[in-house]
Formats: structure tokens, sequence, C-alpha cells
């Protein structure tokens, strides 16, 4: 198996790496992201190769190059992280009690800089919250979880809590569709070949 690069600086996407059993080393892509008026699946595809393309560029040889971007979707609007902590009020205020959508894009960069092979595609997972009063948003808002994550929750820390159902994959919501990841990267192979 060709050595895997995880273009990413989120440590859940590296976990959820280690959890199925990938080796692979962390190359953050420093490349500001470039934003576009794009639906939100166009988006995360365009952005996650935005990733793994810059960190491609600094590998020669022959190795995987993994990037991914995840996004909220809800009402026509596309969430990012929030920018402050009234932001994150009112990306919560607009999730709480209703279902969203998450998605995450994921782009493979295989090869070596002569011949590369890009591999682009993207999961949607639909969220449903319980209704949150403006008090529980502003205690979780408080914990500090909503800074670094889109659409201002993680479902794998306190807001588990506010989560009513999902519909799709868990660890797409979380930042990286690790299964279908995996069922690509061993797709074709004969079974002592496979990366588990
Ligand atoms: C919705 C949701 C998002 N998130 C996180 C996943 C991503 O890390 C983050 C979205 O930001 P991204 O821009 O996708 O990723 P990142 O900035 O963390 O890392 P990099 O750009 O280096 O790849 O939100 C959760 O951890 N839990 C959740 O429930």
């Amino acid at each position: 198996m060709r050595k895997i690069i995880l273009a990413s600086a989120s440590p859940r996407r590296s976990e959820l790496m280690k959890q199925a059993g990938l080796d692979f080393d962390v190359c953050v892509s420093t490349k500001e992201e470039k934003k576009g008026p794009w639906e939100p699946e166009e988006m995360v595809r365009r952005l996650s190769r935005q990733k793994a393309q810059d960190v491609a560029e600094r590998y020669a040889e022959d190795c995987i190059i993994v990037g991914a971007d995840t996004v909220v979707s809800c009402d026509q609007e596309i969430l990012g992280k929030p920018a402050n902590d009234q932001d994150a009020f009112r990306m919560l205020h607009m999730l709480q009690g209703r279902t969203h959508e998450v998605y995450t894009g994921v782009t493979v960069i295989e090869g070596s800089a002569d011949v590369r092979k890009e591999t682009v595609f993207a999961e949607k997972t639909e969220v449903t919250m319980y209704p949150m009063t403006d008090k529980m948003i502003w205690d979780y808002i408080r914990t500090g979880e909503p800074a670094d994550k889109a659409g201002a929750y993680g479902i794998q820390g306190r807001a588990a809590v506010f989560i009513r159902s999902i519909h799709g994959d868990y660890n797409n919501v979380v930042g990286l569709p690790v299964a279908a990841l995996w069922q690509y990267l061993n797709s074709g192979k004969e079974e002592n070949d496979a990366t588990l």
C-alpha cells in the first residue's frame, strides 16, 4: 500500500483515519480556501480538491493524498465555522428544532508527480435537532466547542444531547465519511492487499 498523506489539520479526521486502521502522515494545506457561489455539494468537492492539490505539490513520490471539507446547509445558506460567538448563536438558532444537511467532500490524489489520478466524491447526512432555548444555545457556546466546527456544533461532543436523529453516515458529520473512503481505497484489491 502506498503512503497515505492526510491533507487536514482536523484532529477528528486523524482519529477517524486511525480508527479505520489506515497508516498515514499529516501535511496541512496552507492555501486560503477560495469560496464561491456554489451549491454545498459543489463547494465541499472544490474545497477538498484545493486542499489535496496544495499538499500534492509538495510530494513528488508515489503516494495517496486525502483532502476533505465539511459544511452545514440550511435554508439555502452554507454554514462554515462561526466567525465569533454571535455568529455561532445565529447558526444554532437557525438549526435548532429542525432538519439540516451536512456535506463532506473528499478528494483522493494518487500517484507520483508524473502521473496523477484524482477522485472526488461527496457524502450528505441529514441531521435533525431538538428545539433549543436561547439559554441552552449560549450555555453550549460557552463550552468553546462551536468555535472550530462547521455549523457551530460538534455531534461527537456536548451537542450530542441536541441531536434527535440522523439519516446517513455519522462520521460524515464529524468530518470524514471514513467508510466510503476506506471502501474506495480498498476497491478492486485482493483480500491480502487490504489495508485492514
Ligand atoms: C457538523 C460538525 C463539524 N465538525 C467539524 C469537522 C471539520 O473539522 C470542521 C469543518 O471545517 P473544515 O474546513 O472542513 O476542516 P478543518 O478546518 O477542521 O480542517 P482542514 O481544513 O485542515 O481539513 O467542522 C465536527 O467536528 N463535528 C460536527 O458535528
